[in-house]
């Protein structure tokens, strides 16, 4: 019997890469065209190009899938240039194979295409049926920063993550490189960088290069076993409007950890406890009423967990991703290696009801 889920996964890596490719040259091209959200966050032509890409990827192999998906084509539909800027990038994103191209629907036809592509990311999510869940630019701050980000893509089947993608193209391809606070940094040399990361639900966790064409071959990765957890590296935001640095700082002392935390973008944070560069991700909310978005975590929930991790949020709960298009009944999130979530959680606790 074939994989369970063997073509999604594969168009999944395959429409990942493809989109991680545009979001590389959008950068080098130095043609990141930021506009502004209404809660004020930055969304580049990375963000939307990517999109459009990964959305009708699914939609030509499964068409009726649903995606929710971060970003609407609303403003572009008003702005002229900034659509004409992200059409300059869409219409000659392919990816150098042509067998993985035709996989993937080939090119995106017109710019009314390229809009309804991205338009159909307004899925309202829910614990019904086949939904994919996209950021396709995870870590915004940090693409525009040349720091780390990542492209992101889930399928959710009945509220549950069956296959979780992260393409990120400015971590090291090699997985047996501890993490340093300079990979949070500047990474703006392309040299042995860009992986894939996947994971399927009960067949493990992955990696790969990133490549141009097909896809490369890929490797089990697991997390490391954390024999002393005084010596554990743990990962938070860069941003501290996104997560509370001070009350990941008092947990981190609980457990006696003494090296500082490694501040990186995005989802790159699950990519690297899985393959055991890192050991930790604390992110505990800043803000009582911020609701997590699914997007942000359903593909990386999946891959720790398949590389053997447990994710909860603060209070020991499972993510729950079958509420609609955010983590509603979640607060914050807590990754670690299963044989000490345990530890880490009784210090969040004890952090957090210590306030
Ligand atoms: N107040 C807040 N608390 C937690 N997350 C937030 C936040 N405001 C924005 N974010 C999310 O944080 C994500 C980035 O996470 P990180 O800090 O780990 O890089 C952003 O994703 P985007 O960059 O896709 O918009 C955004 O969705
Ligand atoms: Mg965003
Ligand atoms: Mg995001
Ligand atoms: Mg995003």
């Amino acid at each position: 019997m074939a994989s369970p889920y063997a073509k999604e996964l594969h168009v999944a890596q395959l429409a990942v890469q493809r989109a991680t490719l545009l979001t590389k040259k959008v950068f080098h091209d130095k043609a990141k065209g930021t506009a502004s959200k209404d809660d004020k966050s930055p969304v580049t032509i990375g963000d939307f190009g990517a999109q459009a890409l990964i959305v009708q990827a699914i939609k030509k192999n499964f068409p009726d899938d649903e995606v929710v998906g971060e970003e609407e084509a609303a403003t572009l539909r008003e702005n002229d240039d900034l659509r004409s800027q992200i059409w300059d990038q869409v219409k000659v994103a392919r990816l150098e194979d042509d067998a993985a191209e035709k996989e993937l629907g080939g090119p995106i036809q017109t710019v009314e295409d390229m809009l309804s592509a991205i338009d159909a990311g307004n899925s309202a999510g829910g614990a019904k049926g086949r939904i994919w869940a996209l950021d396709p630019i995870d870590g915004t701050k940090g693409f525009l920063r040349g720091g780390q980000y990542a492209v992101c893509l889930a399928l959710m089947v009945d509220g549950e993550v069956k296959v979780g993608v992260l393409g990120c193209p400015n971590l090291p391809v090699d997985d047996s490189l501890s993490l340093s606070a300079e990979d949070g940094k500047d990474q703006t040399d392309d040299a042995g960088k860009g992986v894939i990361f996947s994971a399927v639900a009960g067949k493990g966790a992955t990696g790969r290069p990133l490549s141009r064409g097909a896809l490369q071959p890929g490797h089990p990765i697991s997390m490391k076993p954390v024999t002393d957890i005084t010596q554990a590296t743990f990962c938070e935001s860069v941003e501290a409007g996104h997560s509370s640095h001070d009350e990941q700082s008092q947990i981190a002392q609980r457990l006696g950890i003494t090296k500082p935390s490694v501040r990186m973008d995005s989802q790159a944070k699950y990519g690297s406890i899985a393959r055991g560069a890192g050991d930790l991700y604390l992110r505990l909310p800043v803000k009582k009423d911020y609701q997590e978005k699914i997007w942000d975590h359903a593909a990386g929930d999946l891959v720790v967990r398949e590389a053997g991790g447990q994710v909860t949020d603060a209070n020991g709960l499972r993510l729950d991703f079958s509420k609609g298009r955010t983590l509603r009944d979640n607060k914050g999130v807590v990754a670690a290696p299963k044989a000490i979530h345990g530890q880490v959680l009784d210090a969040v606790m004890a952090v957090l009801g210590a306030k």
